[in-house]
């Protein structure tokens, strides 16, 4: 299945996105999740790729074992992070040749320690240049960019922002995946204001449960996400309890999800991030059931 031929009207679909681990106690906690989370059939499960391109070979690795062993569709995230455009056809000729079909096109995070992206000699700028390099040498890839119902961090205005991701669309990206957010207001306006701009893909919304008052610093530090200050209230208020966090983060998360799917969303897209059990209890209480 292509990014290009989901979100049918009609239609519904999850997609899970998890990371390459670091050992071989994460590659054991990660097989778990996919078993537990491929029953509920998402239409793909994407991997991320490291920064400065070091897991890049783990990241095809995985869609492969993903693909060929789990029989689910797999999206392999893609940065233009210190590699040059041949690198990048290289690249892709390697996942084409494994048999990916979907790629996640980034512009990607600076590596650890820098503040602001540097583009590699020869190598590209902007995620609509990537965009745009996979269609000119797999015009038959599925596509999904990024995009940002609070604006990027590094963006002057919302106005500057959307029309980036215009270019991206434009270029020829399949769908829009957001970064994640916790106050669906963000969510509509910003697709309305996508609907506005002319940007007609489906845009799906990206959400990640917090199930533990200590990640949300962190979290917010990565996406500048508003963080809702009663959630923030409830999970301090159970701090030392990790149960009660869970139920908490759970809880926020299904009412999070059912209002997008109320208001008509047609996938959204889920930072399970390894782990299954708040993902697992979102979608029973969604009604996605094992297969
Ligand atoms: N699931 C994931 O792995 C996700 C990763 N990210 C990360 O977020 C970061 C940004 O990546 P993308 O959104 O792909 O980057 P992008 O290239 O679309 O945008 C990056 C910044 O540059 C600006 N920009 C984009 N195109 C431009 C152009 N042609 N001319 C001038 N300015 C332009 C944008 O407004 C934005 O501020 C990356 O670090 C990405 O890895 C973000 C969301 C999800
Ligand atoms: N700017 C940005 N970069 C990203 O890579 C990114 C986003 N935003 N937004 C959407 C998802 C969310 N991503 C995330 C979010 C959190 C962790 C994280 O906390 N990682 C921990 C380990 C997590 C764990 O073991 O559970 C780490 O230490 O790396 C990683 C990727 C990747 N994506």
């Amino acid at each position: 299945m292509r990014i290009s031929e989901l979100y049918r009207s009609g239609t519904f679909d999850l997609s899970v996105e998890i990371f390459p681990p670091k050992n071989e106690s994460g590659d054991a906690e990660l097989f778990r999740t996919l078993e537990e989370l491929i029953r509920y059939q998402p239409a793909f499960v994407s991997c991320t790729y490291g920064a400065g391109g070091s897991t890049s070979k783990r990241t095809i690795e995985l869609c492969e074992t993903i693909q060929n062993q789990l029989h689910t569709t797999a999206t392999a995230h893609f940065t233009c992070v210190a590699s040059t455009r041949d690198q990048l056809v290289d690249w892709l000729q390697s996942a084409s040749d494994a048999g990916i079909n979907n790629i996640m096109a980034l512009r990607g995070d600076p590596p650890k320690g820098q503040e602001t992206f540097v583009p590699a000699d020869g190598g590209l700028k902007y995620a609509n240049e990537l965009v745009a390099l996979i269609r000119e040498h797999f015009p038959q890839m599925g596509i999904g960019v990024a995009g940002y119902p609070e604006v990027h961090p590094e963006s002057p205005d919302a106005e500057t922002d959307l029309a980036n991701l215009k270019r991206k669309v434009d270029a020829g990206a399949n769908a829009v995946y957001t970064q994640l957010f916790f106050n669906n207001t963000h969510f509509h306006n910003f697709r309305e204001r996508c609907v506005q701009a002319g940007i007609t893909c489906p845009i799906i919304p990206g959400i990640m449960p917090i199930t533990e008052f200590r990640r949300i610093q962190r979290i917010s530090s990565m996406c500048n996400s508003e963080f809702p200050v009663e959630l923030t209230e409830k999970l301090e208020a159970v701090q030392e309890d990790l149960e009660a966090q869970f139920e908490i983060g759970v809880d926020f998360a299904i009412r999070q999800c059912q209002e997008l799917i109320d208001d008509g969303v047609p996938g959204i897209h889920f930072y399970a991030l390894n782990r299954s059990p708040a993902c697992k209890r979102i979608f029973e209480a969604l009604g996605f059931h094992e297969a």
